[in-house]
């Protein structure tokens, strides 16, 4: 089964969505619409939302959609939503061809935009296409000003077929050092992609689809000791305690990189870095598909392994959340049992 039209659409569709993002971006209030704590939303959420499941319905139709934000708010207040509209109304790709061939061009109305972000309502399951949207992940490194991505996954009877991750401020020279620092903006924007069975690429993210990838791997590690690991930035995202002690275990001297969103699957995937651990700080907190398809893959392709706590591979058939899992672990394949085995040893699970 050949997954380049899905590919080239969810290249596409992320591509355009990321530019809406970045305009909100470089505002200073960032387009913020709730600052509640647990989960900011921002006008790019529901913009870059609308765009990508505009492509999806255009090509695949009876595909279902998990996404993170749904329309409500923007139905309450008209002036919210008529920000968001002059957002997606404005935002096109250069390439008038593949705006209008592949992506289906642009969405008709304001109506048809509200309705458009309902379509990621979709339970999620083990069964069927179904993609996996999160427009803007990483809200709170967004608001920062510092790493966020727009990301979006295949899954095909629960099991990942294409993942897609725009980083607008990540460097996009794959070589260049692991850090959240986005500097002065200059040399930014990488899109990793992933088929399963293929390979992950990186290329910049201004050239989209239109530019074959770069092939990009793990980087080989045989001595943990060297190794360097990055971690969300949000204490309330991931214990850093357990991971200093993890580290330490593992004769890791390096700090860790604190780095917001999947931007850390993808730099890893191209060696900028080794590990990324997300170690569960409540009991109850379930992981959601959007915010781990993508990035699982293009891990997993590039020579990695990812799995929870418990050495079990993340179960994205379950529904909108990772339900069975507790916590990830994206490693080298061939360091991944060593940085498990430590792990569990730190958690006592
Ligand atoms: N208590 C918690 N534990 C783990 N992840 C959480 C969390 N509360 C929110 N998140 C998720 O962490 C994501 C950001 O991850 P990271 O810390 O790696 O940047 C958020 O995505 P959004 O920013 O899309 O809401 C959100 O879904
Ligand atoms: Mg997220």
């Amino acid at each position: 089964m050949s997954y380049a039209k899905e590919l080239l659409v969810a290249q596409l569709a992320v591509q355009r969505a990321a530019r809406l993002t970045k305009q909100v971006f470089a505002d200073s209030a960032k387009g913020t619409v709730s600052k509640s704590d647990a989960s900011p939303v921002t006008i790019g959420d529901f913009g870059a939302q609308a765009l990508i499941i505009a492509a999806l319905k255009k090509n695949f139709p009876d595909d279902e959609i998990v996404a993170e934000e749904e329309a409500a708010k923007l139905r309450e207040d008209d002036s919210l939503a008529e920000h968001v509209w002059n957002l997606v109304k404005g935002t096109r790709l250069d390439d008038e061809k593949a705006e209008k061939e592949v992506l289906g061009g642009s969405v008709q109305s304001k109506d048809e935009m509200l309705d458009l972000i309902d379509k990621g309502d979709s339970k999620g399951g083990r069964s069927g296409r179904i993609w996996a949207i999160d427009p803007i992940d990483g809200t709170k490194g967004f608001l920062r000003g510092g790493q966020y991505a727009v990301c979006l996954g295949l899954m095909v009877d629960g099991d990942v077929k294409v993942g897609v991750l725009g980083c607008p401020n990540l460097p996009v020279d794959d070589a260049a050092e692991l850090s959240a620092d986005i500097g002065n903006g200059e040399g930014r924007g990488v899109i990793f992609s992933a088929v399963q069975g293929e390979g992950a690429t990186s290329r910049p993210l201004t050239t989209g689809a239109l530019e074959e990838g770069k092939r990009i791997g793990m980087k080989k590690i045989t001595d943990l000791s060297a190794a360097s690991f990055c971690e969300s930035v949000e204490a309330g995202h991931s214990n850093q305690g357990d991971a200093a002690q993890i580290a330490q275990k593992l004769g890791i001297t390096r700090p860790s990189v604190r780095m917001d969103s999947q931007a850390k699957y993808g730099s890893i995937a191209r060696g900028a870095g080794d590990i990324y651990l997300r170690l569960p700080v409540s009991k109850t907190y379930q992981e959601k598909i959007w915010d781990h398809a993508a990035g699982d893959l293009i891990v997993r392709e590039a020579g990695g392994q990812v799995t929870d706590v418990l050495g079990r591979r993340l179960d994205f058939g379950h529904g909108r959340t990772l339900a069975e899992n507790k916590g990830v672990i994206a490693a080298p394949a061939a360091v991944h049992d060593q940085v498990l085995k430590v792990v569990q040893e730190v958690l006592s699970v």
